[in-house]
């Protein structure tokens, strides 16, 4: 099977509530596309219809050229994670999974298997009841790989995790990724997929705003912009201003500069001889490439924060 998800032009209204309007793009193999929007942008609407658990007004999705539906060994083909906590607290970590591989034909030895995987084998004969939020992902992802599916889709795969764990999610994924798997994953931050993910697609109000790989979008976000380290900000604005360019304070010593070339503010700067320890290109973070592009589109803000 080809490792690929399509969604093409998907469309779904709850009453009136807009949830996915055109939303459309593809998730190529081998690689982790992070599937990135503010909260209510449509990212699980779409997990769930590429899964076939929900149904839409117009559009379709398909992995591997087909629809979820008419897989002939889904689970084979497409593991899923989108709600870690789904799981019965009674049942030790071991059981849910070979409760989950017989639905397959699978054996205990895979369960073996993919339960070291993640991580999970000293806490594995415990009750799930009793397992932490990051522990449950941790399961989450075992069933997901039960089948050795060449697709993964994971709704937030990191949530509740602490920062060992998110580590080692983030590495976990690149490497299903390297063995040649599409693995799209879900974050309402984008700040989770830094060094994760090598493409995204950010969603707002039910469609994609941006489809982009990740060094791409981090080049664009830069712009032609300098970042000046000096110990006189002032004078330093002083000389910049005067030559055209828009200056912006960062922080006590740095400026980031707008409309000069990195060789003009270092020729500026001598000119005048304004002390200055770093003169460079601005690299915007993935977070704020993805500020910028989501601004317009944030369906609401958390109490408190000013607009
Ligand atoms: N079962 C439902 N009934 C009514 N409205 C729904 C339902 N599921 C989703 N919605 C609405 O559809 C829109 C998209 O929701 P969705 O959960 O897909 O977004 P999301 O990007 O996954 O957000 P989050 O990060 O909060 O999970 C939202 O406005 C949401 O309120």
């Amino acid at each position: 099977m080809e490792a690929t998800i399509e969604v093409s032009g998907l469309r779904k209204r709850y009453g009136p509530t807009v949830a996915l309007d055109g939303m459309t793009f593809t998730v190529a193999p081998g690689k982790v596309t992070g599937f990135v929007g503010p909260n209510g942008a449509g990212k699980s609407t779409t997990m769930r219809v590429i899964l076939g658990l929900d149904s839409v007004d117009e559009g379709h999705a398909l992995v591997g050229g087909r629809p979820y539906r008419s897989l002939r060994h889904p689970l084979r083909q497409v593991g899923s994670l989108l709600d870690a906590s789904a799981l019965q607290p009674s049942r030790t970590g071991r059981n849910h999974l070979l409760w989950l591989a017989h639905s397959q034909g699978l054996g205990a030895r895979r369960v073996d298997e993919v339960a070291e995987r993640v991580g999970l084998t000293s806490a594995i004969r415990r009750k799930a009841g009793g397992y932490s939020l990051g522990m449950r992902q941790r399961l989450g992802i075992a069933a997901a790989l039960l089948g050795d599916p060449p697709v993964l889709v994971l709704d937030e795969p990191v949530n509740g995790m602490d920062p060992e764990g998110i580590r080692w999610v983030r590495g976990f994924l690149r490497a299903l990724a390297a063995e040649g798997r599409a693995v799209l994953v879900s974050s309402h931050l984008m700040s989770e997929l830094q060094d994760t993910a090598d493409h995204v697609v950010i969603a707002g109000r039910g469609k994609v705003i941006a489809d982009v790989g990740v060094a791409e979008l981090i080049e664009a976000a830069s712009g032609a912009r300098v970042t000046v380290r000096t110990s006189d900000r002032t004078a330093a604005m002083t000389v910049l201003a005067r030559a055209g360019a828009t200056v912006a304070v960062t922080a006590t010593d740095t400026l980031t500069v707008s409309g000069l070339s990195g060789e003009r503010v270092v020729a500026l700067l001598g000119e005048d001889s304004v002390p200055f320890s770093e003169v460079s290109a601005h690299r915007a973070s993935l977070e704020e490439a993805y500020m910028e592009l989501t601004r317009d589109a944030v369906e609401f803000h958390a109490a408190g924060d000013a607009r």
